[in-house]
């Protein structure tokens, strides 16, 4: 029989669940609840002991008597919330979705495929998925505008406290706050910076075009999704700090790679939120997030105290340009270094992402090669170098970068927002206020309701056969509205300037042996995509 004092612990639980968990967010409280837990716990023992002398281990059960019934009344309250009673409950998703956002973790944990699982989850259930407690993953070509465009209510999700208290402009949630941050990065993406950073990216080029040389002439294979993420990074630390990172002279997979990749490990189990902020105070754990961010630290105070020499203008330049030459506070030094680390991960995996997805796409497809190059041609100096302003308004080139864009969004499985409190309404269906949306544009690209053959790599449905595109709004690889990329124009002139040098100086083939079906099988989703293992085999032109 279930005590008085029991039955009141229950009540409690149902009581806390209902008028403080169920509303607004507690993924910042995770420790100071555990905490709050064991005070409470070893003050009733302590108690229990000193005024009510009773033996350690019958005041220990005591209050086990307590909290026993406190969880089992606020899990249960919690339960049948999340199954009968919440907002979200006529939506379809599987049924453990429902009760708990781990369950999506622990499908994804395994091989870090949360695009896959995405994929699979709206094949079978539809445009509209429940995939957590409160949060839908939407497929319906309606929902792009509605939820990230220019008039969007919608506000960042939770996900994005997940470096606190580091702020980049990517994870603040202040939209204030955002739009001052935009305003003095845009400054770095002007046309007169993308014109310095089109000869730095050349400079870099050259060490790819030597390592491409020596495996040519070796007639060795090539890994080509790690050689372009190093080419990728040595890019992003010239043009971000003013110093290659110089992966491509000693042609090795650096440890800041290795870094890089064990601080995103964590991201593709999509921890829910409070989960993720518990691992930030537990020691050991997230190693490689703190050993990441120590990196970033050192680079942006070797820019601060002038031990790095930049030649011309970078875009930690144009970052540091507000603090007119002084020592910019410790807030203002955490954005800094917040956005130093956003730009060595959003400016590199995502460009190396889409320069491999070409390279696949193009060697099963070869007649795109051709294609490519009589496009190209006319417009390559005697001395090899082919200038950014004559390659980009090529309408096969940027046809194929639009049609990899699609099948390998390199931000593919969707970026979390919160809807406003009066929800939103998608086509016919409302949706709540205060879930979490996103639509995940890897599922897009492949919903044959929006794109016809959808699974075909057909770059004409961007120029002559537009007919094969049903719904043109809902195609955003770098998103839209006020927070889409900033970084657009420098990581598509990147982008054509990379693969117009390629095609024209080198056969590219699959390698001897290469079935290519490492490459999206192998595929593992952090917040970006990164492909599996490809291996080309590159001969020089006549
Ligand atoms: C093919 C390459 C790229 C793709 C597909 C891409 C895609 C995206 C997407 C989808 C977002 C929105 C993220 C969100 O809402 O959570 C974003 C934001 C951002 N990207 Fe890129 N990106 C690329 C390259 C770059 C490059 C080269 C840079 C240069 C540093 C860059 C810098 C940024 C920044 C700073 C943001 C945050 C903007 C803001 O919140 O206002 N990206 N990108």
């Amino acid at each position: 029989m279930i005590s008085q004092r029991g039955l009141l612990a229950a009540l409690a639980g149902v009581a806390t669940h209902i008028f403080y968990f169920n509303r607004s967010e507690h993924h910042m409280k995770a420790a100071i609840y555990i905490l709050l837990l064991f005070t409470v716990a070893s003050l009733h023992i302590t108690q229990g002991i000193t005024s009510h002398s009773l033996p350690p281990q019958a005041s220990l059960s005591s209050t086990l008597t307590l909290i026993t019934p406190f969880f089992t009344g606020l899990y249960t309250s919690l339960i049948l919330y999340r199954l009968f009673l919440h907002p979200l409950r006529t939506f379809p998703g599987p049924l453990c979705a429902r009760l708990s956002d781990l369950w999506f973790s622990l499908q994804v944990s395994k091989i870090l495929d949360a695009h896959q699982q995405l994929l699979a989850l709206h094949s079978k259930h539809g445009d509209f998925v429940r995939i957590g407690s409160s949060e839908l993953s939407i497929k319906n070509y309606r929902s792009v505008e509605v939820i990230y465009g220019p008039q969007s209510k919608c506000t960042k999700a939770d996900w994005y406290d997940l470096t606190l208290p580091l702020v980049s402009i990517h994870t603040t949630r202040d939209r204030a706050v955002h739009d001052q941050r935009r305003r003095v990065w845009s400054g770095a993406f002007g046309e007169k910076n993308l014109r310095v950073y089109e000869e730095r990216i050349t400079g870099v080029q050259e060490q790819l075009v030597r390592v491409l040389e020596g495996k040519a002439k070796r007639q060795k294979a090539v890994e080509v999704t790690e050689l372009f993420r190093m080419y990728s990074f040595d890019v992003i630390g010239d043009l971000a700090f003013g110093q290659s990172f110089d992966m491509l002279k000693s042609d090795e997979f650096s440890w800041v790679l290795g870094v890089v990749d064990e601080a995103m490990m964590p991201l593709g189990m999509m921890l829910p939120m409070w989960v993720y902020r518990l691992l930030t105070i537990v020691p050991m754990a997230l190693n490689g997030w703190r050993r990441f961010i120590g990196f970033v630290y050192q680079r942006v105070d070797d820019r601060l105290n002038k031990k790095v020499k930049v030649p011309t203008s970078d875009i930690l330049s144009t970052l540091l340009n507000p603090y007119g030459g002084r020592k910019p506070s410790d807030t203002e030094l955490n954005i800094l270094r917040g956005d130093a680390q956003l730009i060595l991960i959003a400016g590199s995996d995502t460009t190396a992402t889409t320069l491999s997805s070409i390279l696949y796409e193009l060697v099963k497809s070869p007649s795109h090669i051709t294609l490519l190059r009589k496009e190209i041609s006319p417009h390559v100096r005697p001395n090899g170098e082919i200038p950014h302003h004559s390659l980009q308004n090529l309408s096969h080139l940027n046809a194929v970068i639009s049609e990899t864009l699609r099948l390998h969004p390199p931000a593919g499985a969707g970026l979390k927002r919160k809807t406003p409190p009066e929800g939103l309404v998608i086509g016919s269906i409302h949706v709540p206020g205060n879930v979490t949306v996103s639509c995940p544009q890897y599922v897009i690209g492949r919903d044959e309701a929006i794109y016809v053959d959808a699974k075909s790599f057909i770059p004409a449905r961007w120029t002559i056969s537009s007919e094969l595109v049903k719904e043109k709004e809902a195609y955003v690889p770098f998103s839209m509205g006020p927070y889409n990329c900033i970084g657009k124009s420098l990581a598509l002139m990147n982008i054509r300037l990379t693969i117009a040098k390629l095609i024209m100086q080198y056969e590219i083939r699959l390698a001897e042996g290469e079935d290519a079906l490492e490459f999206e099988r192998g595929a593992k989703t952090y917040f970006t995509t990164c492909p599996g293992r490809l291996c080309l085999q590159f001969t020089r032109r006549e």
